[in-house]
């Protein structure tokens, strides 16, 4: 089966089954995050403090961690999300929010990728500087580098931590080390909107909860946000309308949307 076949499948599963996605996120993406994981037709719960994260992650059928706005106690909860994550077997993404930008956030994604995650999704300045220290760091949350630039940093990553890497962009780029696939389409008024890559990091868990492959688990995830983003930048007069068009369009997408309009190229 191709990979917009088996998108579309995977996007009738989360349809079909609504698994429950445990999100810890930031304060800027708790609202956009949830609401678009809602969209795509799955159920988010944005549970974060270390006295419950262990017994809700028994329930929940992936989880996501994204750093963006990390305290002391807040990295507690994640890194026993992530433990317990990797001892029971669920899936889980790392979102390396403004990784490079301050020593301590770089040690905190690297500690939370040391723990194993199945997918590690960021932009390609992040992707960097979890990779390897550069001389020129990230400035924040945007990425100041191309995609491509970090294919070599993904390559890298996937090999070193066993992790499918996605990195995003103007063409999204997948790897697990071997295997890799471009995701082309979105609109570059997708980089006005803040956290979509934080909710396309919530949304890949809903994939990845439904999939037999964390691979094609990530292509799915990467190419519904690549159609609803196209879809939602047609005639928008700007980031306040895309922000929600974004909840739209993934609500309406469907399979057939899935197996047509996703811009798959393949590497090898
Ligand atoms: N220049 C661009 N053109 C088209 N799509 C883009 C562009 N930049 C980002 N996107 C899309 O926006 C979403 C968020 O990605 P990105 O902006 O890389 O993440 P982050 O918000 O974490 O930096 C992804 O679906 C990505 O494909
Ligand atoms: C602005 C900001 N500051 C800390 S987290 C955050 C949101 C980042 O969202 P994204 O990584 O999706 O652009
Ligand atoms: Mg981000």
């Amino acid at each position: 089966m191709q990979y917009a076949d088996i998108s579309a499948e995977l996007l009738e599963r989360v349809r079909a089954r609504a698994p429950l996605v445990q999100c810890i996120t930031n304060f800027v993406a708790m609202d956009i995050a949830a609401n678009l994981v809602l969209a795509i037709g799955a159920s988010p719960a944005m549970v974060h403090a270390k006295e419950e994260v262990e017994e809700f992650a028994a329930i929940a059928s992936a989880l996501t961690i994204n750093i963006g706005t990390i305290a002391p106690e807040w990295v507690e909860g994640m890194s026993l999300a992530a433990s317990t994550a990797s001892r029971i077997g669920l899936p889980w993404v790392l979102d390396p929010v403004a990784c490079g930008a301050t020593r301590w956030r770089t040690q905190v994604a690297r500690e939370l990728a040391a723990k194993r995650p199945t997918l590690i999704r960021g932009n390609a300045s992040e992707i960097l500087a979890l990779q390897a220290d550069r001389e020129t760091t990230t400035r924040g949350v945007d990425s100041t580098d191309p995609v491509e630039r970090a294919q070599t940093a993904a390559r890298a990553l996937a090999k070193t931590y066993g992790a499918i890497v996605a990195v995003t962009g103007a063409t999204d780029f997948v790897t697990d080390g071997s295997r890799e696939l471009g995701i082309e389409g979105g609109d570059p008024l997708m980089t006005k909107v803040t956290a979509l890559g934080c909710s396309l990091t919530a949304v890949s868990g809903a994939f990845l909860a439904v999939g037999d492959s964390a691979f094609e688990s990530t292509v799915a995830a990467l190419a519904s946000f690549k159609i609803a983003g196209s879809r939602s930048a047609l005639n928008c007069p700007g980031p306040g309308t895309l922000r929600w068009r974004m909840a739209d369009e993934l609500h309406r997408l469907d399979a057939a949307a899935m197996r047509s309009e996703a811009r798959l190229l393949s590497y090898a």
